[in-house]
């Protein structure tokens, strides 16, 4: 029998603050309707200390919309509580972060037996891990189809080319973008058109503000993010 390859979805974005966490639980809520899906937010910075353990809330609601019984410390198993550049923060504690160890906690997933890894960045796509490594690397080790989160707003076309050109020098393949409009924007449909014009992939959406993931799924091509998770087999 053919192995079913597991399917590696990265969400990034223009930028921190640029809606990651809601596009990516909106993308998991569609994909656990029919496949198993881990989740991974390899780093995180700004956590609660809850009785000595950091619990981070990006990597709590991904582990509560996700359906392989993971948990904590194998959706978030490094962070920080500081809400600073998590290779600073690592600094700051004498720690270090690199590609490699994050690749080695991702192959830890496959013991879930999932259909898909959804993992969500840390800030943008080039974020340093210090010592000269950045979470692309990782995203390159695990050959990772990317998914570009674009904060709508003044200055954003810049931001996702840059982003973009960077992810596909990188040798990845951005697999689709989100046009998620936090705030209001002028001509915001002009900007889009002139992103779908430069972004050669599908536009996966275009949220709203809205209240919640399940919401904001609502506005996500439900039948492109199934063909985009779908496994080919080996
Ligand atoms: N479409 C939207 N409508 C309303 N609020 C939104 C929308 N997208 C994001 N937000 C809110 O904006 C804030 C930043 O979004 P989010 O946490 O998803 O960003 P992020 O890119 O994951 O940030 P980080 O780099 O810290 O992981 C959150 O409070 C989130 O609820
Ligand atoms: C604290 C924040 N919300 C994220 N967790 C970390 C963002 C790091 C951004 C680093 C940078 O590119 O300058
Ligand atoms: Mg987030």
């Amino acid at each position: 029998m053919p192995r079913k390859k597991t399917k590696h979805l990265f969400v990034t974005a223009t930028d921190t603050d640029a809606g990651k966490t809601l596009v990516a639980c909106a993308i998991v809520n569609i994909l656990t309707k029919a496949r198993k899906v881990a989740v991974f937010k390899p780093i995180s910075a700004g956590c609660d200390n809850v009785s000595g353990q950091l619990v981070n809330h990006d990597a709590l609601q991904l582990q509560q919309l996700a359906n392989c019984n993971q948990p904590l410390e194998s959706v978030n198993p490094v962070a920080f509580e500081e809400p600073i550049a998590p290779h600073i923060a690592a600094q700051t504690l004498g720690q270090k972060i690199n590609a490699v160890q994050v690749t080695d906690l991702f192959k830890s997933l496959d013991s879930f037996a999932p259909d898909v890894i959804l993992t969500e960045g840390a800030g943008g796509w080039r974020l340093p891990l210090g010592g000269g490594q950045f979470l692309s690397d990782f995203a390159k080790q695990t050959e990772q189809h990317v998914i570009l989160v674009v904060n709508m707003k003044l200055g954003c076309l810049n931001h996702a080319l840059l982003s973009y050109e960077a992810i596909k020098r990188d040798g990845l393949t951005v697999v689709g973008w989100v046009a998620n409009c936090i705030v209001p924007m002028d001509y915001q449909q002009e900007n889009i058109t002139e992103l779908s014009q430069y972004l050669d992939a599908p536009l996966l959406g275009v949220v709203p503000n809205v209240e919640n993931a399940e919401q904001a799924s609502k506005f996500l091509d439900k039948d492109l993010i199934e063909q985009i998770a779908s496994s080919h087999e080996e």
